[in-house]
């Protein structure tokens, strides 16, 4: 990487601003699964030991500009604070005069984590002020976000423009794992995407068709595809103004070769709860009051036939709500795949797809776990990362 990393600078006795990505799935107050807080330790453990005071900052969620009590990242500092054997002190807000006291009593190697930037307006909108107040907070920069690196956000981009700017360990690592698969691809090449988050997936999935073999959809995102196809999807999560768009990537597809799979079969269910009254039907037949949470078994065996004999495999997003064992199986029967393929190089971005991962016990049989969903997608579809642009060059 042509970036400064942290082992490129000296920072002790120096305050840090170090953007890591905890965004990580909760459920009543607890981190369900620590992946991405255990991916950020080597980072941190490296600073504090070379005697940094160690400022962390993260975003939770996505909350809009507002404080939201469910996504304050309390329960994170408790939790990191166990991983590390060492207090984490964490602030209830990310900036300002009650921060900076905070950090006037820090000890070299401390570390401290800040309230959930996307807490203030600008974040997002990578508002110049913010990223002035951010800075105010350091003396060096440090992003090791590579989750949120295709964000160009406050904490993410701006603050970069203020301090001299650095790469972490978590951030280097990534982009070098990845970078290396997809120099010159194994082929065959499958991109696998799921999820639920539509909109930002289905712009990716056009960059996808310029480089892949097969393309596989799944999740909460095929149904965008099943209505363009003509078929009613009941009750499942669509996306109205994207049919054109699903439509033309079908077209696409056809016209560069690529093999489009989608959804033959799905579950479908009466209620979104594992109480629900459920069924597969195939993708002509989903009931009106009814909604799809899972792909089916057909289409799961077709999804693992074309795993089976790819020998680069990315995985973006799961097939069916995980999260419920009722419809797991998708996901479940995916992940088996690519375990069981030995001769390909699985690649897993995406929270909820290494969550999924991690939870049917299969993580340590995938090629590379990337700590990065719609990051890893947009590096793979060679777009330039803001957050890692920012950093100085070496
Ligand atoms: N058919 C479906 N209907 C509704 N939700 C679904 C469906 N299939 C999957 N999901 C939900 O999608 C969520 C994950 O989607 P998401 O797009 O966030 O994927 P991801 O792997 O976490 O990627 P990223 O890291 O970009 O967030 C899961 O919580 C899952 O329950
Ligand atoms: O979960 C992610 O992919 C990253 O943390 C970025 O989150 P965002 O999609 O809400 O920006």
């Amino acid at each position: 990487m042509n970036k400064k990393s942290v082992k490129d600078i000296d920072v002790k006795g120096k305050r840090v601003f170090c953007r890591v990505d905890f965004n990580v799935p909760m459920k009543d107050g607890q981190v369900t699964d620590e992946t991405r807080i255990r991916a950020a330790l080597p980072t941190i453990q490296y600073l504090s030991e070379q005697g940094a005071k160690v400022i962390l900052a993260s975003h939770l969620g996505r909350p809009k500009g507002q404080a939201v009590e469910e996504l304050r990242l309390t329960p994170v500092a408790k939790r990191l604070s166990e991983l590390l054997g060492k207090d984490v002190k964490k602030t209830d807000e990310a900036y300002g005069d009650a921060v900076k006291t905070e950090i006037g009593t820090m000890n070299d190697g401390d570390v401290l984590l800040l309230e959930n930037v996307r807490f203030y307006p600008g974040e997002e909108k990578n508002d110049a002020e913010l990223a002035k107040s951010f800075a105010e907070l350091a003396d060096v920069y440090v992003n090791d976000a590579f989750g949120a690196a295709h964000r160009a956000h406050a904490s993410t981009e701006g603050i970069a423009h203020h301090l001299p700017a650095v790469s972490g360990l978590l951030m280097e690592k990534e982009l070098d794992v990845l970078g290396k698969a997809l120099s010159n691809p194994e082929r065959p090449f499958t991109a696998i995407i799921g999820g639920a988050k539509v909109k930002d997936k289905i712009g990716v999935i056009d960059n996808l068709l310029e480089k892949v073999d097969n393309l596989i959809i799944g999740g909460g995102l095929a149904y965008t595809f099943v209505k363009a196809q003509g078929h009613e999807v009941g009750k499942s999560l669509l996306e109205e103004d994207k049919i054109d768009l699903a439509n033309s990537f079908i077209a696409k597809a056809k016209e560069k070769g690529v093999n489009f799979y989608m959804p033959v079969d799905v579950i479908v269910a009466d209620d979104f709860s594992e109480q629900a009254n459920t069924k597969v039907v195939s993708i002509e037949e989903i009931p009106a009051d009814w909604e799809a949470l899972d792909i089916g078994p057909k289409t799961a065996e077709i999804y693992q036939d074309v795993i089976k004999n790819s020998k680069l495999v990315i995985w973006n997003g799961p097939m069916g709500v995980f999260e419920l064992e009722t419809f797991a199986k998708g996901t479940k029967s995916v992940a088996q795949a690519l375990a069981d393929a030995t001769d390909t190089y699985s690649v897993i971005g995406g929270g909820d797809s290494a969550a999924a991962v991690e939870k049917f016990n299969l993580a340590d049989k995938m090629s590379h776990i990337s700590t990065g969903g719609g990051a890893s997608l947009e590096f793979m579809e060679g777009k330039v990362l803001p957050g890692v642009v920012a950093l100085n060059d070496k």
